[in-house]
Protein backbone atom coordinates (compact mmCIF):
# COMPACT_ATOMS: atom_id res chain seq x y z
CA UNK A 1 0.00 0.00 0.00
CA UNK A 2 1.39 3.23 -0.84
CA UNK A 3 1.43 6.37 1.78
CA UNK A 4 0.16 9.72 0.53
CA UNK A 5 2.76 12.18 0.80
CA UNK A 6 2.77 13.79 4.14
CA UNK A 7 0.39 16.97 4.15
CA UNK A 8 2.25 19.89 5.13
CA UNK A 9 0.86 22.81 6.62
CA UNK A 10 0.29 25.88 3.84
CA UNK A 11 2.46 28.26 5.56
CA UNK A 12 5.44 26.12 5.82
CA UNK A 13 4.61 25.37 2.33
CA UNK A 14 4.78 29.48 0.98
CA UNK A 15 7.92 29.57 3.07
CA UNK A 16 9.58 27.28 1.03
CA UNK A 17 8.35 28.50 -2.18
CA UNK A 18 9.13 31.82 -1.25
CA UNK A 19 12.79 30.81 -0.12
CA UNK A 20 13.29 28.95 -3.36
CA UNK A 21 12.63 32.48 -5.42
CA UNK A 22 15.76 34.46 -6.17
CA UNK A 23 16.26 37.26 -3.72
CA UNK A 24 13.88 40.66 -4.24
CA UNK A 25 16.12 43.59 -5.37
CA UNK A 26 17.67 45.75 -2.92
CA UNK A 27 16.00 48.52 -4.01
CA UNK A 28 13.27 48.73 -6.71
CA UNK A 29 11.23 51.85 -7.09
CA UNK A 30 9.12 52.69 -9.67
CA UNK A 31 7.05 56.29 -11.10
CA UNK A 32 8.45 57.99 -7.89
CA UNK A 33 7.44 61.97 -8.49
CA UNK A 34 8.44 65.06 -6.44
CA UNK A 35 7.13 68.11 -6.75
CA UNK A 36 8.77 71.29 -4.57
CA UNK A 37 5.80 74.04 -5.18
CA UNK A 38 5.09 73.75 -9.12
CA UNK A 39 8.95 73.10 -9.46
CA UNK A 40 9.21 69.37 -10.37
CA UNK A 41 12.58 67.78 -8.68
CA UNK A 42 11.91 64.02 -9.92
CA UNK A 43 9.55 63.17 -12.60
CA UNK A 44 8.31 59.39 -12.73
CA UNK A 45 11.81 57.81 -11.74
CA UNK A 46 12.17 53.99 -11.72
CA UNK A 47 15.56 52.37 -11.07
CA UNK A 48 16.64 48.77 -9.60
CA UNK A 49 19.96 47.55 -7.40
CA UNK A 50 20.02 44.09 -7.34
CA UNK A 51 21.77 42.62 -4.40
CA UNK A 52 25.94 42.63 -4.87
CA UNK A 53 25.58 45.12 -7.11
CA UNK A 54 26.97 48.57 -7.41
CA UNK A 55 24.87 51.49 -8.90
CA UNK A 56 26.21 54.80 -9.73
CA UNK A 57 23.74 57.78 -10.08
CA UNK A 58 25.11 60.61 -12.25
CA UNK A 59 23.49 63.70 -13.41
CA UNK A 60 24.21 67.70 -13.12
CA UNK A 61 23.33 69.83 -10.57
CA UNK A 62 19.69 70.19 -9.61
CA UNK A 63 18.83 67.06 -11.56
CA UNK A 64 16.84 64.98 -8.49
CA UNK A 65 19.70 62.63 -6.87
CA UNK A 66 19.64 63.47 -3.56
CA UNK A 67 15.95 63.59 -3.67
CA UNK A 68 15.55 60.15 -5.13
CA UNK A 69 17.91 58.99 -2.51
CA UNK A 70 15.81 60.92 -0.26
CA UNK A 71 12.71 59.01 -1.37
CA UNK A 72 13.82 55.47 -1.09
CA UNK A 73 15.15 56.31 2.29
CA UNK A 74 11.97 57.59 3.61
CA UNK A 75 13.18 61.13 4.13
CA UNK A 76 11.15 62.97 1.72
CA UNK A 77 7.59 61.53 0.88
CA UNK A 78 7.01 61.21 -2.78
CA UNK A 79 3.95 62.81 -4.17
CA UNK A 80 3.80 59.10 -6.28
CA UNK A 81 5.60 56.27 -6.76
CA UNK A 82 6.59 53.24 -4.85
CA UNK A 83 9.67 51.94 -2.98
CA UNK A 84 10.70 48.47 -2.22
CA UNK A 85 14.02 48.25 0.05
CA UNK A 86 15.37 44.64 0.37
CA UNK A 87 11.78 43.51 -0.43
CA UNK A 88 10.26 45.54 2.16
CA UNK A 89 8.37 49.13 1.80
CA UNK A 90 10.81 51.58 2.54
CA UNK A 91 8.69 52.90 5.56
CA UNK A 92 9.50 49.34 7.12
CA UNK A 93 11.21 49.42 10.06
CA UNK A 94 12.58 45.90 9.36
CA UNK A 95 14.42 46.88 5.68
CA UNK A 96 15.75 50.17 6.87
CA UNK A 97 17.84 48.56 9.69
CA UNK A 98 19.42 46.71 7.12
CA UNK A 99 20.31 50.00 4.87
CA UNK A 100 23.65 52.37 5.29
CA UNK A 101 23.16 55.42 4.45
CA UNK A 102 25.45 58.26 3.91
CA UNK A 103 24.46 61.88 3.75
CA UNK A 104 25.28 64.42 1.14
CA UNK A 105 24.96 67.08 3.95
CA UNK A 106 25.28 65.94 7.60
CA UNK A 107 27.07 66.74 11.19
CA UNK A 108 27.65 64.68 13.75
CA UNK A 109 27.44 66.14 17.51
CA UNK A 110 30.38 68.01 17.65
CA UNK A 111 30.81 66.47 21.55
CA UNK A 112 31.16 62.83 20.99
CA UNK A 113 34.55 61.55 19.96
CA UNK A 114 34.16 59.43 17.01
CA UNK A 115 33.87 56.16 18.84
CA UNK A 116 31.14 57.42 20.57
CA UNK A 117 29.46 58.24 17.70
CA UNK A 118 29.17 54.85 16.09
CA UNK A 119 28.35 53.39 19.18
CA UNK A 120 25.17 55.92 19.27
CA UNK A 121 24.45 54.29 15.90
CA UNK A 122 24.84 51.07 16.89
CA UNK A 123 22.03 51.57 19.57
CA UNK A 124 20.00 53.23 17.33
CA UNK A 125 20.41 50.62 14.66
CA UNK A 126 19.54 48.12 17.05
CA UNK A 127 22.07 45.84 15.53
CA UNK A 128 24.16 43.50 17.85
CA UNK A 129 28.21 44.85 16.60
CA UNK A 130 30.66 43.68 19.07
CA UNK A 131 33.46 46.58 19.96
CA UNK A 132 36.09 44.64 18.03
CA UNK A 133 33.86 45.67 14.81
CA UNK A 134 33.19 48.94 15.97
CA UNK A 135 36.85 49.40 16.18
CA UNK A 136 37.64 47.51 13.07
CA UNK A 137 35.06 49.87 10.46
CA UNK A 138 36.78 53.16 12.37
CA UNK A 139 40.11 51.91 11.51
CA UNK A 140 38.60 50.66 8.04
CA UNK A 141 37.95 53.90 7.09
CA UNK A 142 41.08 55.12 8.52
CA UNK A 143 39.99 56.78 11.56
CA UNK A 144 42.06 54.22 13.57
CA UNK A 145 43.89 56.73 15.31
CA UNK A 146 41.50 59.34 15.94
CA UNK A 147 38.62 57.25 17.55
CA UNK A 148 38.93 59.07 21.05
CA UNK A 149 38.78 62.45 19.24
CA UNK A 150 35.84 64.50 19.17
CA UNK A 151 33.61 64.49 15.83
CA UNK A 152 33.73 68.64 16.28
CA UNK A 153 37.98 68.85 15.95
CA UNK A 154 37.81 66.61 12.85
CA UNK A 155 38.58 67.93 9.41
CA UNK A 156 35.40 67.70 6.28
CA UNK A 157 37.29 64.61 5.00
CA UNK A 158 37.46 63.45 8.69
CA UNK A 159 33.72 64.12 8.91
CA UNK A 160 32.92 62.39 5.90
CA UNK A 161 35.21 59.08 6.96
CA UNK A 162 33.24 59.17 10.19
CA UNK A 163 30.07 59.14 8.23
CA UNK A 164 31.58 55.94 6.21
CA UNK A 165 31.96 54.47 9.68
CA UNK A 166 28.32 55.06 10.40
CA UNK A 167 26.90 53.97 7.43
CA UNK A 168 28.87 50.55 7.46
CA UNK A 169 28.81 49.80 11.44
CA UNK A 170 25.75 47.47 11.09
CA UNK A 171 26.86 45.43 8.43
CA UNK A 172 23.77 46.53 6.29
CA UNK A 173 22.74 44.62 2.44
CA UNK A 174 22.54 47.59 1.00
CA UNK A 175 24.86 50.99 1.53
CA UNK A 176 23.55 54.05 -0.09
CA UNK A 177 26.36 56.90 -0.19
CA UNK A 178 25.31 60.43 -1.54
CA UNK A 179 28.73 62.13 -2.34
CA UNK A 180 30.81 59.75 -0.54
CA UNK A 181 34.11 61.41 -1.58
CA UNK A 182 33.33 65.15 -1.84
CA UNK A 183 35.87 66.42 0.81
CA UNK A 184 38.48 63.82 0.71
CA UNK A 185 41.89 63.74 -0.31
CA UNK A 186 42.89 61.99 -3.50
CA UNK A 187 44.13 58.69 -1.26
CA UNK A 188 40.51 58.52 0.35
CA UNK A 189 39.22 58.53 -2.57
CA UNK A 190 40.94 55.40 -3.69
CA UNK A 191 40.42 54.31 -0.21
CA UNK A 192 36.42 54.57 -0.82
CA UNK A 193 36.95 52.78 -4.23
CA UNK A 194 38.16 49.92 -2.14
CA UNK A 195 35.97 49.72 0.43
CA UNK A 196 33.09 49.79 -2.50
CA UNK A 197 34.76 46.89 -3.91
CA UNK A 198 34.97 45.01 -0.67
CA UNK A 199 31.40 45.66 -0.15
CA UNK A 200 30.78 44.18 -3.82
CA UNK A 201 33.28 41.31 -2.50
CA UNK A 202 30.99 40.89 0.53
CA UNK A 203 27.44 40.69 -1.79
CA UNK A 204 26.40 44.14 -0.29
CA UNK A 205 24.40 46.50 -2.86
CA UNK A 206 25.33 49.64 -3.32
CA UNK A 207 24.01 52.68 -4.87
CA UNK A 208 26.58 55.47 -5.36
CA UNK A 209 25.36 59.14 -6.03
CA UNK A 210 29.05 60.98 -7.09
CA UNK A 211 30.14 63.72 -9.54
CA UNK A 212 33.19 61.44 -9.78
CA UNK A 213 32.60 60.30 -13.48
CA UNK A 214 36.10 58.11 -12.90
CA UNK A 215 35.13 56.65 -9.72
CA UNK A 216 31.83 55.50 -11.05
CA UNK A 217 33.31 54.01 -13.79
CA UNK A 218 35.81 52.50 -12.05
CA UNK A 219 33.37 50.41 -9.45
CA UNK A 220 29.94 50.32 -10.74
CA UNK A 221 28.03 47.64 -12.52
CA UNK A 222 25.20 49.71 -13.40
CA UNK A 223 24.85 53.65 -14.15
CA UNK A 224 21.15 55.49 -13.76
CA UNK A 225 21.90 58.87 -15.63
CA UNK A 226 19.01 61.88 -14.02
CA UNK A 227 18.76 65.06 -15.70
CA UNK A 228 16.19 67.19 -14.74
CA UNK A 229 14.27 64.84 -12.25
CA UNK A 230 14.02 62.08 -15.17
CA UNK A 231 16.01 58.86 -16.23
CA UNK A 232 17.85 60.15 -19.29
CA UNK A 233 19.31 56.81 -19.59
CA UNK A 234 20.92 54.01 -17.47
CA UNK A 235 22.08 50.68 -18.41
CA UNK A 236 25.59 48.29 -17.86
CA UNK A 237 28.82 50.49 -18.99
CA UNK A 238 28.89 48.27 -22.15
CA UNK A 239 25.52 49.18 -22.68
CA UNK A 240 26.00 52.60 -22.49
CA UNK A 241 29.61 52.87 -23.40
CA UNK A 242 29.27 50.01 -26.42
CA UNK A 243 32.17 47.75 -27.01
CA UNK A 244 35.63 48.46 -26.48
CA UNK A 245 37.87 49.22 -29.76
CA UNK A 246 41.46 49.18 -30.35
CA UNK A 247 43.32 51.81 -33.49
CA UNK A 248 46.44 50.48 -35.01
CA UNK A 249 48.88 52.51 -36.82
CA UNK A 250 50.24 50.16 -39.23
CA UNK A 251 52.73 50.37 -42.30
CA UNK A 252 54.02 47.64 -44.82
CA UNK A 253 50.88 45.79 -44.64
CA UNK A 254 50.89 43.03 -47.11
CA UNK A 255 48.12 41.09 -48.43
CA UNK A 256 46.06 39.11 -46.42
CA UNK A 257 46.10 41.55 -43.15
CA UNK A 258 42.77 42.50 -43.33
CA UNK A 259 41.42 39.32 -42.99
CA UNK A 260 43.42 38.63 -39.66
CA UNK A 261 42.13 42.22 -38.46
CA UNK A 262 38.35 41.16 -39.42
CA UNK A 263 39.23 37.75 -37.53
CA UNK A 264 39.64 40.04 -34.22
CA UNK A 265 36.57 42.15 -35.14
CA UNK A 266 34.52 44.72 -37.41
CA UNK A 267 37.15 47.04 -39.05
CA UNK A 268 36.95 50.44 -40.00
CA UNK A 269 40.62 52.02 -42.11
CA UNK A 270 41.52 55.64 -42.28
CA UNK A 271 44.72 55.48 -44.33
CA UNK A 272 47.19 53.86 -41.83
CA UNK A 273 45.29 53.78 -38.69
CA UNK A 274 42.88 50.56 -38.23
CA UNK A 275 40.23 50.87 -36.13
CA UNK A 276 39.00 47.41 -35.21
CA UNK A 277 35.57 46.84 -32.60
CA UNK A 278 36.58 44.23 -30.29
CA UNK A 279 33.17 41.69 -30.24
CA UNK A 280 33.61 41.11 -26.52
CA UNK A 281 36.33 41.53 -23.38
CA UNK A 282 38.76 38.84 -24.23
CA UNK A 283 41.56 40.12 -22.50
CA UNK A 284 43.95 38.13 -25.46
CA UNK A 285 42.63 38.99 -28.31
CA UNK A 286 44.70 42.64 -28.83
CA UNK A 287 48.41 41.11 -28.04
CA UNK A 288 47.51 38.13 -29.81
CA UNK A 289 46.52 39.92 -32.64
CA UNK A 290 49.60 42.17 -32.28
CA UNK A 291 51.80 39.08 -32.43
CA UNK A 292 50.29 37.83 -35.50
CA UNK A 293 50.59 41.52 -37.37
CA UNK A 294 54.27 41.59 -36.36
CA UNK A 295 54.59 37.53 -37.93
CA UNK A 296 53.13 38.84 -40.91
CA UNK A 297 55.60 41.60 -41.67
CA UNK A 298 53.60 44.44 -40.38
CA UNK A 299 55.41 47.45 -39.07
CA UNK A 300 52.95 48.15 -36.09
CA UNK A 301 53.62 51.49 -35.03
CA UNK A 302 50.53 52.12 -31.99
CA UNK A 303 48.31 50.39 -30.38
CA UNK A 304 45.78 52.75 -28.51
CA UNK A 305 43.01 51.35 -26.69
CA UNK A 306 39.57 53.16 -27.88
CA UNK A 307 36.36 53.57 -26.02
CA UNK A 308 34.24 56.15 -25.39
CA UNK A 309 34.66 57.65 -21.28
CA UNK A 310 31.42 57.69 -19.24
CA UNK A 311 32.42 61.21 -19.03
CA UNK A 312 32.04 61.43 -22.84
CA UNK A 313 29.05 59.54 -22.84
CA UNK A 314 27.34 61.74 -20.20
CA UNK A 315 27.99 64.90 -21.40
CA UNK A 316 26.58 63.74 -24.63
CA UNK A 317 23.71 62.68 -23.21
CA UNK A 318 23.37 65.82 -21.51
CA UNK A 319 24.01 68.05 -23.83
CA UNK A 320 21.38 66.37 -26.53
CA UNK A 321 18.48 68.46 -24.78
CA UNK A 322 18.76 71.44 -26.68
CA UNK A 323 16.11 72.83 -23.73
CA UNK A 324 18.25 75.15 -21.23
CA UNK A 325 18.54 74.29 -17.62
CA UNK A 326 15.62 75.24 -15.64
CA UNK A 327 16.75 78.54 -13.81
N1 LIG B 1 13.70 70.97 0.34
C1 LIG B 1 13.59 71.48 -0.87
N2 LIG B 1 12.77 72.53 -1.10
C2 LIG B 1 12.63 73.05 -2.33
N3 LIG B 1 13.26 72.58 -3.44
C3 LIG B 1 14.09 71.54 -3.26
C4 LIG B 1 14.29 70.94 -1.98
N4 LIG B 1 15.16 69.90 -2.14
C5 LIG B 1 15.48 69.87 -3.44
N5 LIG B 1 14.84 70.84 -4.11
C6 LIG B 1 14.92 71.11 -5.56
O1 LIG B 1 14.79 69.86 -6.23
C7 LIG B 1 15.65 69.82 -7.37
C8 LIG B 1 16.54 68.56 -7.25
O2 LIG B 1 17.42 68.75 -6.15
P1 LIG B 1 18.42 67.59 -5.68
O3 LIG B 1 19.09 68.06 -4.44
O4 LIG B 1 17.68 66.30 -5.62
O5 LIG B 1 19.44 67.55 -6.90
P2 LIG B 1 20.82 66.77 -7.05
O6 LIG B 1 20.77 66.06 -8.36
O7 LIG B 1 21.08 65.94 -5.84
O8 LIG B 1 21.83 68.00 -7.15
P3 LIG B 1 23.37 68.17 -6.70
O9 LIG B 1 24.19 67.39 -7.67
O10 LIG B 1 23.59 69.64 -6.82
O11 LIG B 1 23.51 67.67 -5.27
C9 LIG B 1 16.40 71.13 -7.39
O12 LIG B 1 15.74 72.00 -8.28
C10 LIG B 1 16.28 71.63 -5.97
O13 LIG B 1 16.28 73.05 -5.93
Amino acid sequence: MTRAPEARAPETAAAELLAGLPPSPAVWCTGLRKRYGRRPAVEGVGLTVGRGEVVGLLGPNGAGKTTVIKMLLGLVRPDAGEVLLLGRPATDPASRARVGYLPELFRYQPWLTAAEVVDLHVRLSGADVSAADRRAVLTQVGLGARTGDRAGTFSKGMQQRLGLAVALVARPDLVILDEPTSALDPVGRVEVRDLVLSLKARGVAVLLNSHLIGEVERVCDRVVILDKGRVAAAGTLLELLGQHEVRLHLTDVPAGVEARLAATGTVTREGNWFTVALRDDDEGAVPDLVRDLVGLGVRVHAVEPGRISLEERLLGILRHDPEEATP
